[in-house]
């Protein structure tokens, strides 16, 4: 039996990120992260003065929690964090596939595991030079390597120019991954507020921006996408 460190269970909600946007999911988020981004929005699931609340549960119960949340119908599975990659769900995803649950997973691809070729789909999501964070270029491959022929898509996150070019640079890298631009949104909440205000204007104007700049390239291979539970919801958590 596997114990998992858990932040949060909630949905089913919308996927609302990236290449499954749209999609009715359930998400599991893992506490924990081996990073430390400026902006991470997800902080709860990240700062050490949270893991009280990443309470260790069996993998056997977060699946009868997601049956209960999805009422028994088989729903995708988006497992976050944190880093996910941390924590051995290798046996939550065997329990769930064989009832007909789907799993997606959102890492930065700091820590390969060999399950990852058992997932529906493998989000990585390289941290640009904003967040403060060096990618391991080794690392990121040898978890391209381990999805194997699992769906593998990149989705990186634009706050600036800089990331731009950046973004650009990697494309260049790894042609062969579908990829999701994401403009940043500036204002994480502190964990603790319920509704914190967001700077819808800052999004959208950042958004506008980077379909701008792609089109005025003549750049035509990434999707760009706003986080839409951020523009429906804002910073809320378990949306
Ligand atoms: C909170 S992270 C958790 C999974 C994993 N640690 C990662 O970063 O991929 C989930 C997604 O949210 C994105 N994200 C985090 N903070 C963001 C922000 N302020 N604006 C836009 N996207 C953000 C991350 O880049 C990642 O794609
Ligand atoms: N609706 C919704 N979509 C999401 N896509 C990625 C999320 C994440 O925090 O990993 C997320 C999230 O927290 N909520
Ligand atoms: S890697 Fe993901 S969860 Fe970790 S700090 Fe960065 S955005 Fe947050
Ligand atoms: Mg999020």
């Amino acid at each position: 039996m596997s114990t998992l460190r858990i932040a949060e269970i909630f949905g089913p909600t919308i996927q609302g990120e990236g290449a499954l946007i749209g999609m009715p999911t359930v998400f599991v988020r893992a506490g924990g992260c081996d990073y430390r981004c400026r902006w991470c929005d997800s902080l709860h699931a990240v700062d050490n003065t949270y893991r009280h609340d990443w309470l260790p549960m069996q993998s056997r119960d977060v699946f009868e929690r997601i049956k209960d949340l999805s009422v028994g119908a088989p729903v995708m599975v988006s497992l976050s964090g944190g880093n996910p990659a941390i924590q051995p769900f290798e046996e939550l995803i065997d329990t769930g596939r064989a009832e007909g649950y789907r799993f997606a997973l959102e890492t930065q691809g700091s820590i390969a595991r060999d399950w990852f070729a058992k997932l529906d789909m493998l989000v990585l999501s390289p941290k640009p030079p904003s967040s403060g964070e060096t990618v391991d270029w080794e690392r990121f491959e040898v978890c391209i390597a381990a999805a194997g022929s699992a769906s593998t898509v990149m989705k990186i996150v634009i706050f600036d120019e800089a990331d731009y070019r950046w973004a650009r640079h990697v494309a260049n890298r790894y042609p062969a991954l579908p990829l999701y631009l994401q403009p940043g949104n500036h204002t994480p909440p502190p964990p603790e507020a319920e509704d914190a205000a967001i700077d819808m204007e800052g999004i959208l104007e950042r958004m506008r921006w980077l379909v701008d700049r792609t089109v005025a390239d003549r750049w035509f291979s990434p999707h760009i996408l706003p986080q839409l539970h951020v523009l429906l919801w804002g910073n809320r958590r378990g949306v």
